[in-house]
């Protein structure tokens, strides 16, 4: 395995107030990183830091060794970045065929047709690409989030619980997709979790966070009990 993703000493900021601090970590090729903690401790921020949406950050972030920083979202997007945001972000006014093509503006090779995996793991979106976005259901838009970062054609998906506000059957079909990418597909996921039977099924590895801070992580089978009961209960 090699190093996909690095964070070096990251001190990120919504106006001049730290929200990540002096976070580190590094992330290989293939892994299912989970990113856990309770409400309001930047789970989110970091996802935003990733794609370059905070005010400013310091420190280091690469990917592949190429360094991110100073980079505006649209051209980390072309490194291999694809983001499922917390509220999935679709244009509700916009069919399902043009969210999707609005993913593929930041594919590397710039082919503006939907990627065929997108169709074939959604079946749903294919049978529904001239419907207005905005008439789907909750689970529905969540592939479509999906699926418009998959069309980036990316080396790491992030997404930011994606499994919140999500019926418990869809749940599950979302979990199996997840896994099918990293597993069979070799895509590199980060993923913020509230379910912790979702992120103990899914990931290899996690990051347990806590006022901004990393204060744990290792592989997923010494996230303990006692390390959820710490960190995740109110
Ligand atoms: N745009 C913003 N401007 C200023 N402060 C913000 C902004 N977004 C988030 N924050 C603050 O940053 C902190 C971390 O928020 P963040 O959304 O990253 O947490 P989270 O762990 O993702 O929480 P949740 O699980 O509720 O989504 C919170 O104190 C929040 O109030």
């Amino acid at each position: 395995m090699s190093t996909l993703l690095n964070f070096d000493n990251v001190t990120s900021y919504y106006g001049a107030t730290r929200i990540l601090k002096d976070f580190s970590f590094e992330m290989q090729k293939g892994e299912c990183l989970c990113v856990l903690g309770r409400n309001g401790v930047g789970k989110t921020t970091l996802m935003r830091t990733i794609m370059g949406l905070t005010d400013k950050s310091t420190g280091a972030i690469r990917i592949n060794g190429t360094e991110l920083t100073g980079k505006a979202p649209y051209q980390r997007a072309t490194y291999g970045l694809g983001y499922v945001p917390q509220g999935r972000g679709i244009l509700s006014d916009f069919t399902v065929r043009e969210n999707i093509l609005l993913g593929t503006f930041a594919r590397a090779d710039k082919a503006p047709e939907i990627p065929e995996l997108c169709l074939r793991i959604f079946p749903y979106l294919k049978e529904n690409l001239d419907r207005r976005a905005g008439l789907l259901s909750g689970g529905q838009k969540q592939q479509l989030a999906i699926a418009r970062a998959l069309a980036v054609g990316p080396q790491i998906l992030l997404l930011d619980e994606p499994t919140e506000g999500i019926q418990p059957n869809i749940v599950h079909e979302i979990g199996e997709i997840l896994k099918m990418l990293n597993k069979e597909l070799g895509i590199s996921l980060i993923l913020t979790e509230q379910h912790i039977k979702v992120a103990r099924k899914l990931g290899d590895s996690f990051i347990m966070v806590d006022n901004g801070r990393v204060v744990a992580r290792g592989p997923i089978e010494d996230m303990t009990d006692e390390l959820v009961e710490r960190h995740m209960t109110i």
